[in-house]
């Protein structure tokens, strides 16, 4: 029997996210400081005798053919012209729409995963373009680096941020990041700086863009905010809905997460540098 292959799909952190410029496109050009953290899903490959591309475990709420893992999967299967095929399956941990990635990471993963199941051979920059397109979120996953990114989050440099131990709460509503982006209300206009300055002036200066516009628009996401901020500075992830707050020790944000969870889903996560599917990949 083919062996299984597991590989982790971490979360991610916008520790700062500015928004800089609406383009013609109706897209807007990002500053964002993007951390990895060692919570994620795990995505299981089993090599397949046929070209067949399947899901086994998904996600009720998004079909097969939606799923970013088929997707990402069939893009390197028809990028690379290869008839290998694969079995798939997601342990979903992550909460969807919340800000932390995790499609974009199950994306990133299958990429890598598969490069590497099928000797394809391509490079973390091939890699890194295929993954653009299926979300601006993908490529900062495949490089596998904490990064400050700009452009819609493609133009990475890698960057080493502190690695506090964060608690990261739930909110418990769901948010439409286009609509986010549509408010007329949405800072968009804040002036780009330097990646130096940014480093420079460190996490008591990080702020998201975003905040009050989905604050006003979900109250939920505001009261979150505000009990999170009577015991550390808290900021909303991308377009939320999750909030984040840093703390010194893992028994201080163990503290904070324990209260914190009686009344919403709540994660403790390790920051880190370096993406543990790179570490388990060996690359
Ligand atoms: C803003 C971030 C920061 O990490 O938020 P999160 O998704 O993590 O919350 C991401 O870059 C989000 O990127 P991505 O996840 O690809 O966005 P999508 O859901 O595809 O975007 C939905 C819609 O939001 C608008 N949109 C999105 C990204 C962007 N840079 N400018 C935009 O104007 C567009 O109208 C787009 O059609
Ligand atoms: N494997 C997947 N995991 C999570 N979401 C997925 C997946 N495949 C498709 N999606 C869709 O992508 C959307 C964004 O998911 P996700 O990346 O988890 O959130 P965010 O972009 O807010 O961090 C989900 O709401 C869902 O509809």
């Amino acid at each position: 029997m083919a062996k299984t292959l597991h590989l982790p799909a971490p979360a991610k952190l916008n520790r700062l996210l500015h928004i800089t410029r609406r383009r013609d496109d109706g897209y807007h050009e990002l500053q964002t400081l993007f951390q990895l953290v060692d919570i994620g899903d795990t995505i299981s490959f089993i090599p397949r005798d046929d070209n067949r591309i399947v899901l086994n475990e998904g996600i009720d709420d998004v079909a097969h053919e939606d799923n970013l893992v088929v997707r990402a999967a069939r893009l390197l299967q028809t990028a690379t012209e290869n008839s290998h095929g694969v079995s798939l399956s997601i342990e979903k941990r992550l909460p969807m729409g919340g800000g932390l990635g995790g499609g974009s990471s199950n994306a990133a993963t299958v990429l890598l995963g598969l490069n590497h199941l099928w000797q394809m051979n391509l490079s973390i920059d091939q890699l890194a373009a295929l993954g653009l397109q299926l979300g601006a979120d993908v490529p900062v996953f495949v490089k596998g680096h904490s990064a400050w990114a700009e452009g819609v989050g493609e133009k990475l440099t890698s960057v080493t941020l502190d690695a506090p131990w964060f608690v990261i709460i739930h909110p418990g509503v769901s948010v439409s990041t286009a609509a986010v982006f549509q408010d007329p209300e949405l800072t968009r206009n804040t002036p780009p700086i330097t990646m130096a300055r940014a480093l420079q002036g460190g996490a008591s200066t990080w702020r998201n863009d975003c905040e009050a516009v989905v604050k006003k628009r979900y109250s939920p996401i505001a009261a979150a905010l505000d009990w999170l901020n009577c015991f550390a500075p808290s900021q909303l992830t991308g377009t939320g809905a999750c909030v984040f707050a840093a703390f010194e020790t893992h028994e201080a944000a163990k503290q904070i997460a324990r209260d914190a969870s009686q009344h919403w889903p709540t994660w403790v996560a390790k920051g880190l540098n370096r993406s543990p599917l790179h570490d388990a990949l060996g690359g």
